[in-house]
């Protein structure tokens, strides 16, 4: 092939003018428009480079068009096909969820639950630690595999989901310290019912883990967060207070409770203090604790010695208690008995004894809202403390009467089917009685915790025997 003459002729003048279409008399006249439309000619028509740039600049619209055009369209699909569920951390149910997906990750797919089939589909797991009680007493530290921050998937009901857990790294919780954290789950649009009954499938879990348990929370900035986990209840009966003591309270909160249009009705705040003192040992947090889980209530524990809790935070966490709980005061002479706060490390904190009162009865108080306080020293405080309206019972729980000396006893060693051995703990625990009466009359006492104690390390015979040993001078 002639590679020359496949070549275009190089453009001429005359050509260019004819080509414009003008009269040759007029072809001076229009010279210079000419010369510069055969340079734009030359440049645009002939020259590789800016055609290229042309070219490129055409793919690269047409590219970006068809991006947008994309994104557009699978926007638009997801918002018609798509539906996503956004739990943060701030919530109850993020923990609730993160713990049902590992609970259905361990047991799936031969899970009972034929529904919950659900598994990770991922290779970033966090741990959680959780310490499990058996009914026998003993515990083990389980350790649960959780979804970490990434991109799962599982299944839920024939369902595919995906869910994505994001951790903000720049900013924290401000009281908490801990990091934001979002989980989304996301779905085929017709599945969408199936998000509420994952969720209530995640709250009945974790409300199963909690039946017949005590949750203890304590304050994280001026949030309630629960402290370890929950504790099995212990029985109102198995704490021995003298005769009807115990009963005293609970028919007082009982009667608190059942009260509520009452208060409302004559515009008295809603609330109740209640101050157990006595010598160490005789059982007030552990009465506290067993009352509280007999009632099905929580215990929110609040240190005020605790560093960085000041006079506001103070008062929002009062105002602040989850619902169904007591707050816990424990040693409260310890805190102002000199009207200053001192931690064991000298540590002053900065919730003056006004702010507490105040935090006690003042204008923000909650709605329902029960406190419990506990001191070894009731002469210690400030009258103003236990004053009607902040302390509205008070209860001395004393070292161990001749009855509760008997009754726990009874409770350590009774429990037999023979008519013979009853007879034989009946005995003991009628001596038990005797000895705690004469030791009594002698001025000296014994705790019910080092009751417990001796009866733990003891059988039956060498318990009463060691008995008299343990008795000390009565407290001054
Ligand atoms: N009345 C009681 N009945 C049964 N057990 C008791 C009783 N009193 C104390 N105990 C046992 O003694 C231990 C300590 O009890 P607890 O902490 O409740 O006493 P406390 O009065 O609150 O003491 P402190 O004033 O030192 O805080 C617990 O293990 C508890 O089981």
């Amino acid at each position: 092939m002639d590679i020359q003459g496949a070549q275009p002729a190089p453009p001429l003048e005359g050509q260019i003018a004819g080509s414009s279409g003008l009269p040759s008399t007029s072809l001076a006249a229009h010279q210079d428009a000419g010369v510069s439309s055969s340079f734009i000619n030359t440049f645009l028509g002939d020259n590789p480079y800016f055609q290229a740039g042309f070219g490129l600049m055409g793919v690269g619209v047409g590219l970006t068009i068809l991006r947008q055009g994309l994104v557009f369209s699978t926007t638009a699909l997801r918002r018609r096909l798509l539906v996503s569920l956004e739990v943060n951390n701030k919530d109850r149910a993020y923990e609730w969820f993160l713990a049902w997906l590992a609970h259905n990750a361990q047991s799936a797919p031969s899970s009972s639950s034929r529904r919950a089939q659900s598994w990770l589909r991922s290779h970033q797991l966090s741990v959680e630690t959780a310490v499990e009680e058996r009914s026998n007493g003993s515990s083990s530290v389980l350790f649960r595999l959780v979804a970490g921050p990434g991109t799962h998937w599982f299944k839920y009901d024939g369902a595919w989901m995906q869910m994505k857990r994001e951790r903000e790294t720049r900013s924290m919780q401000l009281m908490s310290q801990m990091p934001w954290e979002t989980v989304t789950v996301t779905t085929l649009s017709r599945d969408r019912h199936l998000f509420s009954k994952l969720l209530a499938e995640a709250r009945d879990l974790a409300l199963r883990g909690r039946e017949g348990k005590l949750v203890i929370r304590t304050a994280w900035g001026i949030e309630w967060k629960p402290f370890g986990q929950p504790r099995r209840k212990r029985p109102l009966h198995s704490v021995v207070l003298d005769t009807g003591m115990s009963e005293k309270v609970e028919q007082d909160v009982k009667a608190f409770l059942h009260r509520r249009k009452w208060y409302a009705d004559r515009g008295i705040p809603y609330r109740r203090g209640y101050l157990l003192h006595g010598p160490p040992g005789s059982g007030k947090t552990s009465y506290i604790q067993a009352l509280a889980g007999s009632l099905s209530y929580d215990i929110c524990l609040l240190n005020l010695s605790e560093r960085g809790l000041g006079d506001d935070k103070l008062n929002h966490l009062l105002s602040n208690a989850p619902e169904r709980s007591f707050i816990l005061i424990e040693d409260v002479d310890a805190a102002f008995n000199k009207r200053v706060q001192t931690g064991e490390d000298g540590y002053q904190s900065s919730v003056t004894f006004s702010g507490f009162l105040n935090a006690l009865d003042g204008v923000a108080s909650g709605e329902e809202r029960i406190i419990f306080m506990t001191t070894n020293h009731i002469e210690k405080l400030d009258p103003a403390l236990i004053r009607p309206g902040r302390v509205d019972l008070s209860v001395l729980v004393g070292d161990a009467s001749p009855t509760q000396a008997r009754t726990l006893f009874t409770r350590f060693y009774g429990g037999s089917e023979s008519v013979t051995a009853q007879e034989v703990v009946e005995r003991m625990g009628k001596r038990v009685e005797e000895l705690t009466t004469d030791e009594m009359r002698k001025g000296r006492r014994i705790s019910m915790a080092a009751l417990q104690g001796l009866f733990i390390r003891n059988d039956a015979q060498d318990a009463v025997k060691a008995l008299p040993e343990l008795f000390v001078e009565t407290r001054t």
